[in-house]
């Protein structure tokens, strides 16, 4: 696990390392120049002519320390004051005057000349406006010389909490950042402007982060061993849950299907498919391992025994708008005890029906696209996109339940636990029928005893990774559905392969 703090967080994290643990802002410096010259060379940057645009602040300060360093190892390095001299910081300014009598040479504009490599230090996370005048003259300058662009920290430009690019941004080709990637690096349209990203360790402290509810993490491969429910030697389906899939409707059989069968592949026990009849003989033949139940009209007395057989439900993929389906989704939400995953046309019906959530802790994990989520909250998917992270923390604060925002950066959010961010995955599974494989997938897990909220961040991650195995094999556009849950599939099984090594 590894946390994507905003740039106000970091800097609370500097201050906590400079302040608390006595850990001087020149040593931590001193580790992020000297890191990032090691990370420029062994990423073959070409450094022979290189030019460091260096702003007033602390990221300036590192600049003028990287210029420096450069220098002492014989390269050819200028270093580009473009900041006002009546706003700098103590050490941006104590490095800028180590700098000069190392004898770096010091320039107040950037000239025509050609550099082989130009290193952004303009702005760091103190970035809090967007950048105009001078400063936005600079940055394009920069973007439009020649030679590889690396950035300090961040690209200038990009704020660090939503990735949104403040008037303009230095477009890089790498950013070696410090200590923790920046959430604003993660988030589009941020990430594009980051091109490679290494992060290093200056040994800044991560202990203000722990179980702060505002410090969002994401989760890398290494984690999944951790993530994923145990199998256990002695065990039988029954051992593995039991799960209710109310999903499908007249014409819409895919969508039973492939929830289904991703709940399988994930580790599901049993499985039982309650669905319109129309849908009875395509899924047997498709998914013989289900079991099928079937309605022509709305009918109380199955449903409940469905659900007091099952586990686990999973209510609404392909499940359409109809009063049948609007009686299910009702009644389920009315009587479940149990975990429940609510998709697509469920969240469409839940909607109109947001009471029955009640104000109390439910074991509902929501799946909506921003589009779902958007009218959940009644706004606008602009306003929503603008404040995801506020919006999600405010549903779910109210509603009690856990909530997996789907975007290209998914988001999960509980009321008590800090917003997990989804970093892996890749446009291949911007599909129909993907996210009927990612409810299918936390369905599976469900069963298998996590915990809802594990299971949606386990659940996202994963079918994530299965997106990324997917295009392995299919390529980023001829990926579909079915290949995602091969690649849930792939993934469990490598991770289980490295478990057992
Ligand atoms: N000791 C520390 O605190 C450390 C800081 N480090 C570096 O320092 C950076 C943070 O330094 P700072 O907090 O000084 O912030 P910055 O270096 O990002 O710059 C902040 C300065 O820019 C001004 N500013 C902000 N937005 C502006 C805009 N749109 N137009 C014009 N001026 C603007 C601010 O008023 C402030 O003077 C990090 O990103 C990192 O690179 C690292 O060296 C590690 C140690
Ligand atoms: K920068």
């Amino acid at each position: 696990m590894r946390y994507l703090p905003t740039g106000e967080w970091m800097q609370k994290a500097d201050e906590y390392t400079i302040k608390e643990i006595g850990i001087p802002s020149m040593v931590l410096m001193e580790r992020a120049a000297l890191g990032t010259v090691d990370v420029m060379e062994k990423e073959r940057i070409n450094l022979s002519r290189t030019l460091v645009v260096c702003g007033s602040g602390n990221n300036g300060g590192d600049g003028f320390a990287i210029a420096r360093l450069l220098k002492e190892k014989g390269y050819e390095v200028t270093a580009a004051f473009i900041g006002r001299e009546a706003s700098m910081s103590p050490d941006c300014r104590h490095q800028l005057k180590i700098a000069e009598k190392c004898g770096v040479s010091i320039v107040t504009s950037i000239n025509k000349q050609e550099y082989t490599s130009v290193v952004d230090a303009v702005f760091g996370v103190g970035l809090n406006r967007d950048i105009t005048g001078a400063y936005q003259e600079t940055i394009e300058k920069m973007n439009s010389l020649p030679g590889q662009k690396i950035a300090v920290d961040i690209p200038s430009g990009i704020c660090s909490a939503t990735g949104k690019v403040l008037g303009v941004s230095f477009s890089a080709d790498l950013t070696v950042t410090f200590g923790c990637e920046k959430l604003g690096c993660i988030l589009y349209p941020g990430h594009m402007y980051a091109g490679k990203r290494i992060t290093i360790d200056i040994g800044i402290s991560r202990k203000p982060f722990r179980k702060e509810p505002s410090v969002c993490y994401t989760f890398d491969k290494q984690d999944l061993p951790e993530l994923i429910p145990a199998r256990k030697p002695n065990s039988h389906k029954g051992t593995y849950g039991k799960v209710l899939m109310i999903t499908g409707s007249k014409g819409m059989s895919g969508a039973a299907y492939l929830s289904a069968k991703a709940a399988y592949i994930t580790g599901a026990g049993l499985i039982q498919i309650y669905t319109a009849e129309e849908n009875r003989v395509i899924l047997q033949q498709l998914l013989p391992e289900a079991i099928i139940c079937t309605y022509t009209e709305y009918d109380e007395e199955t449903l409940h025994k469905l659900l007091e057989w099952a586990d686990v439900v999973c209510i609404g993929c392909g499940l359409g708008r109809s009063n049948i389906a609007e009686s299910l989704v009702v009644e389920v939400l009315r009587t479940v005890k149990f975990p429940c995953v609510i998709d697509a046309d469920g969240l469409n019906i839940l909607s109109t029906h947001l009471e029955l959530l009640g104000g109390r802790e439910r074991p509902f994990i929501l799946t909506p696209h921003m589009k779902e989520m958007s009218e959940l909250l009644d706004c606008t998917i602009p306003e929503l996109v603008e404040k995801r992270f506020e919006k999600a923390r405010e549903f779910t604060d109210r509603y009690g339940v856990v909530c997996t925002m789907k975007d290209a950066r998914t988001l999960v959010a509980k009321w008590d636990r800090q917003i997990f961010v989804n970093t892996a995955g890749n446009s291949s599974m911007a599909k129909a029928g993907s996210g009927d494989v990612l409810a299918g997938v936390i369905a599976g897990l469900l069963s298998q005893g996590l915990m809802p909220y594990e299971a949606a961040v386990c659940g996202v991650y994963l079918h994530a990774c299965g997106g990324d195995e997917a295009r392995e094999v299919k390529g980023s556009y001829s990926t579909l559905a079915e290949d995602l849950i091969t690649g849930v599939g792939t993934c469990l099984k490598k991770t289980e392969e490295n478990m057992v090594r």
